[in-house]
């Protein structure tokens, strides 16, 4: 997969070349450039942002300049998906997650200030995928920390990134559910023991004591992922926890 990030700040984007995804970069399982959006301005000031029509406060991005950076980043026989982080955005999941990792290129620009102006969104939704979309509900200063959430889970799906595909396979959310808790050595520590049916070597025992652990812990921290699950997911016994 081929990812490119427009930002005025290249260097936030620096830690997606380390650790893991490091390791996909360099095993050519991803391929990251990072563009710097003032490469594309023309003035002395290299500026990329004036006064909001209408007044309010802060600026707003420029069209001429993400306009001529996209048009250059975007090119190509087949045109990317262009992600555009923003607060107002369709919230980004697992699921969004999955499809993104199914795309051959993705296009991420990240706005500052009080966003991009609306007709650069608009122009290049008349030539490819466009999404505006949201890592959570609060406000972050701009769209370079949500680019890295979104790069981090979309790059950990495809095949060859992860040590374990069954990690991915096995994820929070992937059976709509979220993760029970995890214990590794020793057996007690602090007086605390490691649940006795996790040691029995009881494998069916095992799988049923993690899904009613996920089950509760998704009943008490998110009973909104409950209410989205299909009816054939929660069987009798689900139910009855
Ligand atoms: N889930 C998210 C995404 C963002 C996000 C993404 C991109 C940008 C570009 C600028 N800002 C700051 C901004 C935008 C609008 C109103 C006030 N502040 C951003 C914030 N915040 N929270």
């Amino acid at each position: 997969m081929r990812i490119d990030v427009l930002t005025i700040f290249p260097e936030y984007l620096a830690p997606l070349r380390a650790a893991l995804l490091g390791k996909a970069i360099e095993r050519g399982l991803l391929d990251l450039t990072v563009h710097d959006l003032r490469d594309w301005t023309h003035d002395v000031h290299r500026s990329v942002d004036d006064s909001p029509y209408g007044g309010g406060p802060g600026m707003v991005m420029k069209p001429q300049v993400w306009g001529e950076a996209l048009d250059e980043v975007c090119a190509g026989e087949v045109p990317p998906r262009l992600v555009v982080p923003s607060p107002a955005g369709r919230p980004f999941t697992q699921e969004t997650a999955r499809q993104y990792a199914t795309e051959s290129r993705l296009v991420f620009a990240c706005g500052r200030y009080e966003g991009i102006d609306q007709r650069v969104i608009d122009d290049a939704a008349r030539r490819m995928p466009v999404d505006e979309v949201s890592i959570g509900d609060y406000v972050l200063v701009g769209g370079e920390v949500a680019v890295m959430v979104m790069v981090e889970a979309v790059a950990r799906l495809l095949p060859g990134v992860l040590g374990n595909p069954a990690s991915a396979e096995q994820d929070s959310f992937s059976d709509g559910l979220l993760e029970g808790p995890s214990y590794t050595r020793p057996e007690v520590w602090r007086e605390l023991a490691v649940p006795e049916v996790l040691r029995s070597g009881n494998h069916a025992a095992i799988a049923r004591w993690r899904r009613d652990r996920a089950l509760e812990r998704t009943f008490h921290r998110r009973p909104d992922l409950l209410a989205t699950l299909p009816d054939q997911a929660l069987d009798r016994h689900d139910r009855a926890v």
